[in-house]
């Protein structure tokens, strides 16, 4: 869909909150490209307005003519027109250029209680409200318009909006926010009498600055993207109040503050860079279990292996529960297999899935000579249910806990191999050298970083909250990969758990 163009005329507010700045924000965060010609000036914060200064109308209307002579203008949005003479200069403009969508909201008064509007421009604006498709008026500007005491109930609220609306020929969008009560309905009523009301409990916040600039602004770009009235305000109004309810994440000002017009997008995870690319979610999780990594290598077990001296039972011992682990584990590929998305990644996981198995059986048949093997020890147990347990999670979850076993393997089996952690470990005499070997296959290499490509791509498009689940799984797993080289009894030193040692009596 093509991006929509949307100009603001309105006034300007320098703390961001209200005005032309709100209404930018409001645009883009609604999805259109914001334009803003200045109508005043307004040495304004969340407290108070302090002075307006109403530049000349000669350059109000220059920079409209300079935006309507090279743009595409798919829909207007008009706020703070302060005098009579710019409301003149205005209505001429929309007149001759006759945009396709044209938002007014009759901004009189501030939420700070001052003035915005000139009393003697209150007679003007009658002219300018017939040329909007929707004025958006807080019920004291409804009453100004309906020249009538500001309406207290809903009802009343719904006659003079009808009657406006009838009067000028053009929907109104009368706002409830200064009803009294637990909520803050809105209501749509169109010259003919039909009326769409917009139900909300009312969101405690004292920061209601700018809410008015910001809906009509965040309605225009919608109807402008092609939506129906009644589905343009209530997605306006249900972006609304997501970001006055996430209001109190900003520190702006001491009076009545901004909404937080991106907080949706942001929690989201629209903001560029936010959670990086598939290779910083790489660099960034691979460096954030250094530790874990460091200390796995420093394990008696890493280190017997390496130079030769651990002891056959030992091996054996460990042999048997990563038999039992792999086991397991390939329940859990099948199971990523089920849940994947695309074929590509149901036949990745497959396959690793076989991959697996195809592993324990040759430990138990090689390694173990067929022997018993006996029940999976506390930690085994542990490792599995937490791979078991991310299965409960979405898909990505579950598959960054199944990352480590193949990252931290194919990482300690290659540094193994090639005499990093042990020059012995290179040596064909070496005890173990065979099931070094092992783990410095190609295919096994290649399968690990097929597995982290899939994982980080997923992490570098999951929303922030489901990333982070996923890095908290991928963590859990590499302390499991510490805690089940840890298990293993070398010489009674290097075991953690004597529960685990029991579990660890050497096969035969
Ligand atoms: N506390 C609140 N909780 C939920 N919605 C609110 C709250 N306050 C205002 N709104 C909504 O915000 C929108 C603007 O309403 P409001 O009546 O405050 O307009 P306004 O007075 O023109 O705003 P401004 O503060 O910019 O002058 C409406 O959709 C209204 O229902
Ligand atoms: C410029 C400007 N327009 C509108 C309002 C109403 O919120 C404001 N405070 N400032």
């Amino acid at each position: 869909m093509e991006i929509v163009n949307v100009l603001s005329i309105a006034g300007a507010d320098p703390t961001g909150g209200a005005g032309i700045q709100a209404d930018l924000k409001a645009i883009a965060a609604n999805g259109g490209y914001g334009m803003a010609a200045v109508t005043a000036l307004v040495a304004q914060n969340t407290c108070g307005v302090r002075d307006v200064h109403v530049p000349p109308t000669d350059f109000l209307a220059a920079q409209l003519a300079a935006v309507s002579d090279d743009v595409r203008i798919d829909a207007v949005k008009v706020g703070m027109l302060g005098t009579p003479e710019v409301i003149t200069t205005v209505a001429e403009w929309l007149e001759r250029t006759r945009p396709p969508v044209v938002v007014i909201d009759p901004v009189m008064v501030a939420a700070s209680g001052d003035r915005l509007l000139g009393a003697e421009a209150e007679a003007a604006l009658q002219r300018i409200l017939p040329l909007a498709d929707l004025i958006t008026p807080n019920l004291p500007e409804l009453a100004v318009i309906a020249g009538a005491p500001v309406a207290e109930t809903w009802d009343a609220m719904l006659e003079q909006a009808g009657a406006v609306a009838a009067q000028h020929g053009v929907r109104v969008l009368a706002k409830g926010g200064h009803l009294a009560g637990p909520s803050s309905p809105d209501a749509l009523v169109d010259p003919s009498g039909g009326v769409v009301a917009f139900a909300g409990a009312r969101i405690a916040t004292g920061n209601s600055h700018g809410t008015g600039c910001s809906l009509s602004s965040a309605v225009a770009t919608r109807i402008a993207r092609g939506a129906d009235w009644a589905t343009g305000v209530g997605a306006a109004r249900a972006w609304l109040r997501e970001s006055l309810q996430a209001s109190d994440a900003l520190d702006v000002g001491q009076g009545s503050g901004p909404l937080h017009h991106f907080a949706g997008l942001w929690s989201r995870g629209a903001v560029d860079g936010a959670g990086g690319t598939a290779s910083d979610i790489r660099a960034e999780w691979w460096d954030g279990i250094a530790e874990v990594r460091a200390a796995t290598d420093a394990l008696p077990f890493i280190t017997r292996l390496a130079d030769g001296s651990l002891p056959r039972e030992a091996f054996l011992a460990y042999v048997a529960q990563d038999s039992l682990y792999l086991g397991e584990y390939a329940r859990v590929l099948a199971r990523l297999s089920t849940l994947a998305p695309d074929p590509a990644a149901q036949r990745f996981w497959l396959h690793a899935a076989q991959g697996a198995l195809i592993g324990e059986l040759e430990l138990h048949r090689d390694r173990l000579d067929g022997a018993p093997i006996g029940a999976p020890s506390p930690t085994t147990t542990g490792y599995t249910n937490h791979l078991v347990a991310s299965c409960s999670d979405e898909y990505a979850v579950a598959a960054a806990a199944a990352l480590p076993c193949f990252w931290m393997y194919s990482d300690i089996g290659t540094r193994l191999f090639r005499g990093e952690l042990g020059e012995r470990a290179c040596d064909p005499e070496h005890p173990y050298a065979e099931w070094i070997a092992a783990y410095d296959d190609a295919a096994f290499a290649a399968d690990t970083e097929s597995a982290i490509a899939l994982v980080t791509e997923l992490a570098a498009a999951a929303r922030p909250d489901l990333r982070e689940r996923m890095w908290g799984a991928f963590r859990i797993s590499a302390e499991w990969e510490h805690d089940f080289f840890r298990q293993t009894a070398v010489d009674g030193a290097g075991s953690a758990r004597s529960a685990d040692r029991e579990h660890l009596v050497p096969v035969s």
